[in-house]
């Protein structure tokens, strides 16, 4: 199904995720379409939060949000969903349950389980189950008429794999560790089901009007390096791999891909050479250390604290001046986000200042290219 969609006028992001010039280096903000900004209360309103996923005109609304109060600051829009979608896709029960988070009734403990048949077994209709995030994402391309790509995402398969078990979020890891130590190789079955999964929404998502993709692996902090090689690697180069191909047989843009394995700082290197054109790093790396390993492979995207955004306007300058500097001072590969989402009870202000910040950091290295 080709689209008719009115040309992009902005395609900083696009650019810089290829590695060519760039007139500053793009900016936008992980989760942020969410609940910082009163427009998304008021959106919201009584809507269940799958219930916003599922509808489109809401999803629709709630992305366009962030672009339309930051205009001129924010050079990519992300569709406003969610990663637990595709366990719910696989025949598992999720509910998003106010100020505790996702909560699995039924999650998978074991391989015996009954479920683990089933969830394997299940032939998943990826195109039809997922219908209305495509449908969220057609109508969003619209909606935008150009003004900023529009970013298409998942979960990564260990990061979905421990909310399929743990049945929510967790500190303690009892039931993922269980898994990856006690039944590795039955975890591993269901990391590629999960993948294959993945690659199948992530082209139908690119088919809908996706012009970036991201791979969120937000709990990859949680491995030790070894285990991260076999249980987390393995399958997020399986899914950037699959994605180009498929999207090349298929006559569909092989668009720019990220990976953020949140708390993988050890696996830097690995994930340069994973076929991802940019990787996202959390605020736990020194930018210019991160540069350094990434010697211009891929762009790095990242990687304010975003505890930053309560502190004060000095100390939002502060951490923007560091920050520059480290990644280049704008004239190398980098896109500006956050280290992980933004949290709730931000000002949206703050985020503002941020944006600024960061244009009045680059000015000077735009100057320099231009002269
Ligand atoms: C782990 C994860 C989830 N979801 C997601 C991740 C990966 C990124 C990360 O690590 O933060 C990804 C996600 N979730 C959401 C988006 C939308 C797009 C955007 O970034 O603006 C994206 C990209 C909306 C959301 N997803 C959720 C909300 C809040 C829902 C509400 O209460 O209104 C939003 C706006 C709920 C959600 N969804 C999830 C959790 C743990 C929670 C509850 C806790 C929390 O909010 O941080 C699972």
């Amino acid at each position: 199904m080709a689209h008719d969609f009115t040309p992009l006028q902005n395609d900083r992001i696009l650019r810089a995720a290829r590695g060519q010039t760039v007139d500053r280096p793009p900016m936008w903000v992980m989760r942020q379409a969410g609940r910082y900004l009163p427009e998304y209360h008021e959106a919201k309103g009584q809507h269940d939060f799958f219930e916003c996923c599922r509808s489109p005109e809401i999803a629709s609304t709630l992305t366009l949000q962030p672009i339309d109060r930051y205009d001129g600051f924010i050079d990519a829009a992300i569709i406003f969903s969610d990663i637990l979608v595709i366990p719910q896709a696989m025949g598992m029960e999720v509910q998003m349950v106010d100020k505790v988070g996702p909560q699995f009734p039924n999650p998978l403990r074991s391989p015996q389980d009954q479920q683990y048949a089933d969830v394997l077994g299940k032939d998943v209709d990826v195109k039809e189950e997922l219908d209305y995030v495509y449908k969220a994402i057609t109508l969003t391309r619209q909606k935008l008429k150009g003004r900023v790509p529009l970013i298409g995402f998942c979960g990564a398969p260990w990061t979905l794999l421990c909310y399929m078990v743990e049945g929510g979020g967790t500190k303690m890891f009892r039931w993922a560790k269980t898994w990856v130590y006690e039944y590795g190789a039955e975890s591993k079955k269901l990391l590629q089901k999960i993948s294959e999964i993945c690659v199948e929404y992530l082209v139908l998502q690119v088919e809908a009007g996706a012009q970036m993709l991201q791979v969120f692996d937000s709990w990859a902090g949680e491995l030790t390096p070894t285990a991260f090689e076999e249980f987390s690697l393995p399958f997020l180069r399986y899914i950037s791999k699959h994605t180009k191909e498929r999207l090349k047989e298929r006559g569909l843009e092989v668009v720019p891909m990220t990976v953020f394995a949140k708390g993988a700082w050890y696996a830097l290197e690995q994930l340069c050479e994973s076929e991802y054109e940019t990787v996202g790093l959390d605020w736990l790396h020194d930018p210019a250390e991160a540069m350094r390993i990434a010697k211009g492979r891929v762009t790095l995207q990242g990687n304010a604290d975003p505890g930053i955004l309560y502190g004060s306007d000095e100390s939002v300058t502060k951490l923007v001046e560091g920050m520059v500097k480290g990644f280049g001072g704008g004239k190398e590969r980098w896109i500006v986000n956050l280290g992980h989402g933004i949290t709730p009870g931000v000002d949206p202000e703050k985020l503002k200042h941020f944006f600024e910040e960061v244009v009045r950091c680059t000015r000077s290295s735009v100057a320099k290219r231009a002269s």
